[in-house]
């Protein structure tokens, strides 16, 4: 029989992966090596992989085969098509079985008789290939609450950057305007880093009081200010093994800036009213949606903090510089919505997608889902049409439709948010000169645009 299909081994054993190479070079089209599953995301997403034969246990990763049962939940998330065998020690049985409820299609246990492993991997493949190739077609959404990445070459540098930073600890700096992710991104980051079974502690910059920065951060001991009735730890502490993520640094008033980069720099902190340093390992991220060098110039950030927390930057591109994207997300929040609230919505009409593909998307993909998500419950039948987007007249890309009268508006929120999105617009989109224009702080004009989802 001719040979077929690309088969991907990954272990980090040498000698295992140039002999089983020799082996299986015999029975398959093409045979992909890789000694670290930390490349696996780029790679198979790059190559057309059938199949994964799958080591358990990573030497640079706990010894317990959560790794490779981790990389196998990965792989099926991603392309769910690939058939996975795990490679196990004998002692690690009991998690290949795990692995079969995830998704795996069976298991060789080492050390391996080369003939049944052969015949193992071959069933694989003929069980995937072939039943799945309708699945295949279809575009791979990812589950409620997980990162969808998209398609378009905006955001494909990103993803390179974050495959390759994501299992080192260096500090990483997110930037974007708000809406685009910025979060989300950072926990992707934590699930792919080497620290994914260590905590993911955030701390939004912007919600932290002045006078409760140090505590909340570092920790205090009890009796160390009037309302410190006990001992309690802060950010730093409690993502020790894991990730920090510091939301909205750009709000950190520039006389508390010094402070986090001593205990940034040191990777230890004191907590308030004790004296005994203590140290911490996490990997830090930031996140913001300003423009920190002007800000430098301005005098308002540190530079030297700057320069410590934006070791790799990434930033995210808005929603409409990745119109490719626009669609699929509108889809995948549609399938969300209309699963939530029981309707059978299969999609959007033409003039409802040339809406959504018009819109400059201000609030990026927070807004979008609210969009999506008011207009699952406001539609019948099976499309969603241009009504029940509810797009506000700023968004509408026609010039000359008329401004809603105060008679329309339902709420003063409803106001409060078309007001706002106006402004916007007006602004082509700089919160600053809209906030200047509307009257209020930009971080009131950010916190009011978060909460009705522009
Ligand atoms: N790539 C994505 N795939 C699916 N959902 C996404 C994606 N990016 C963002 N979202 C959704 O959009 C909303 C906003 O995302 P997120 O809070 O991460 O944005 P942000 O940039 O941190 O916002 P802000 O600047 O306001 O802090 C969330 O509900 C999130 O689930």
């Amino acid at each position: 029989m001719a040979k077929q299909g690309t088969l991907l081994i990954v272990d980090d054993n040498q000698n295992i992966l140039t002999s089983l190479r020799y082996l299986l070079e015999e029975h398959f089209a093409q045979v992909l090596t890789l000694s670290s599953p930390t490349t696996l995301p780029t790679l198979i997403r790059q190559e057309p992989v059938d199949l994964i034969l799958l080591d358990m246990n990573f030497s640079s990763g706990i010894n317990n085969g959560n790794e490779g049962l981790y990389w196998l939940r990965e792989i099926k998330r991603m392309k769910p098509q690939i058939q996975v065998v795990l490679f196990t020690a004998y002692a690690d049985i009991n998690l290949a079985v795990t692995g079969l409820k995830d998704g795996a299609s069976d298991f060789v246990v080492k050390p391996w008789e080369n003939g049944r492993l052969v015949q193992t991997l071959l069933e694989a493949y003929r069980k995937g290939n072939g039943k799945d190739k309708k699945k295949q077609l279809a575009p791979q959404m990812p589950d409620e609450g997980a990162m969808y990445w998209g398609e378009s070459e905006a955001v494909k540098p990103l993803r390179m950057l974050v495959d390759k930073v994501s299992a080192t600890d260096a500090n990483i700096l997110i930037t974007g305007e708000n809406g685009t992710g910025k979060d989300m991104l950072a926990r992707e980051i934590h699930r792919l880093s080497n620290r994914r079974n260590g905590p993911m502690v955030t701390a939004d910059m912007g919600a932290i009081t002045e006078s409760l920065f140090e505590s909340e951060l570092f920790g205090h001991v009890k009796g160390s200010f009037t309302d410190a009735h006990a001992d309690r730890i802060g950010r730093f502490e409690a993502a020790n093994g894991g990730t920090l993520f510091l939301d909205e640094i750009a709000n950190l008033p520039y006389h508390l800036q010094a402070k986090l980069l001593t205990a940034i720099q040191k990777r230890s902190f004191v907590r308030v009213g004790s004296n005994r340093p203590q140290s911490t390992d996490i990997r830090l991220i930031c996140a913001t949606n300003r423009d920190l060098d002007e800000m430098v110039r301005k005098g308002e950030f540190r530079e030297d903090l700057l320069f410590r927390i934006n070791t790799i930057h990434l930033h995210i591109p808005a929603l409409r510089e990745r119109k490719e994207d626009i669609l699929p997300l509108a889809g995948l929040f549609l399938k969300r919505y209309a699963a939530k609230y029981g309707r059978n919505l299969q999609g959007f009409d033409e003039e409802a997608r040339k809406l959504l593909l018009s819109c400059p998307w201000y609030g990026n993909i927070r807004e979008l889902q609210h969009v999506i998500e008011k207009a699952a419950i406001l539609s019948d039948g099976d499309e969603v049409k241009t009504d029940a987007l509810q797009l506000a007249p700023a968004h509408h890309p026609e010039p000359d439709r008329k401004a809603q009268t105060e008679e329309d508006m339902q709420t003063l929120d409803e106001m409060e948010r078309s007001l706002i999105i106006k402004a916007i617009g007006k602004c082509s989109g700089n919160l600053s000169q809209a906030a200047a224009q509307l009257g209020v702080t930009r971080q009131t004009l950010y916190n009011k645009m978060k909460r009705y989802g522009i």
